[in-house]
């Protein structure tokens, strides 16, 4: 079933949120330098006991899930809890989605060494991720709530990290419950790095969800 939206009032406080997504990011620079760190057996040790501590400490209070999607203070769509795109998730990006003039969708973005796959450059499922969540923007900002049936991706050239980026999706068709979207990631003059074409589809229970805020 679709879950029923919340609104900010409804959830913690603002405040508490953004220490949260400062928290998050932080854990993001710590996952980078365990991917990059050189420093001695003993040092990685001591390190690892004190995250275990800190870890402990967060889960004295605990949660269930993420934080769910909601609308956030006025009235703005968010998702803080999403792998892509929450600002309270380490495992995001996160990956900021915009509208584009062209009625489609963009984000800019930089993936980081600990998205690397191929020796220097990023992993193709973490490509596939983005872009799977980038046309999936392009649907719902098109009216549509939808999930992804199929997703299907021409790696044209290596992604690199630590690089800014860009990327961008719009819906193609559409066919009563299925909508299909393409996009891409490219480097900032354009160049095709990742194309993808996507189909989704509107479960039965969700057709008539408004997806636009
Ligand atoms: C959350 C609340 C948000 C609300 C507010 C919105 C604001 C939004 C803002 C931001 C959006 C964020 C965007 C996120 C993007 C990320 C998306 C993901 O990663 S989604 C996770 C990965 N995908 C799954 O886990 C799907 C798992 N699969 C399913 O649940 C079902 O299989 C589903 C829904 C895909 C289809 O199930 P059925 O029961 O509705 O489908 P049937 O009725 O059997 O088929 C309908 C038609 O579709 C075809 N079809 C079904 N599945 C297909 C498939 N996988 N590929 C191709 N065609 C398929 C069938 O052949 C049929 O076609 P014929 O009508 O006969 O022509």
């Amino acid at each position: 079933m679709m879950p029923e939206l919340a609104t900010s009032q409804e959830s913690d406080g603002e405040a508490r949120l953004a220490a949260l997504a400062v928290l998050a990011q932080q854990v993001r620079d710590l996952a980078d330098a365990v991917t990059l760190t050189e420093v001695p057996q003993a040092e990685l040790t001591a390190v690892t006991a004190e995250l275990v501590a800190l870890t402990e400490r967060l889960g004295t209070a605990r949660r269930e899930t993420p934080l769910p999607p909601e609308f956030g203070p006025g009235g703005r769509y968010r998702h803080l809890g999403n792998a892509v795109v929450g600002d309270c998730n380490p495992h995001a990006l996160p990956l900021v989605v915009e509208p584009d003039a062209g009625g489609g969708v963009r984000a800019g973005l930089a993936f980081r060494p600990s998205h690397e796959g191929p020796p220097g450059f990023v992993h193709g499922g973490v490509s596939a991720m983005v872009l799977d969540h980038l046309l999936g923007s392009a649907v719902a900002a098109a009216g549509k709530a939808a999930m992804t049936g199929t997703l299907s991706l021409r790696y044209r050239r290596p992604v690199p990290y630590g690089a800014p980026l860009v990327a961008t999706a719009a819906v193609s068709r559409g066919e009563g419950r299925k909508t299909w979207a393409e996009g891409l990631i490219a480097l900032p003059d354009g160049t095709a790095l990742v194309e993808a074409t996507g189909l989704f589809i509107t479960p039965s229970q969700w057709v008539g969800v408004e997806t636009r805020s």
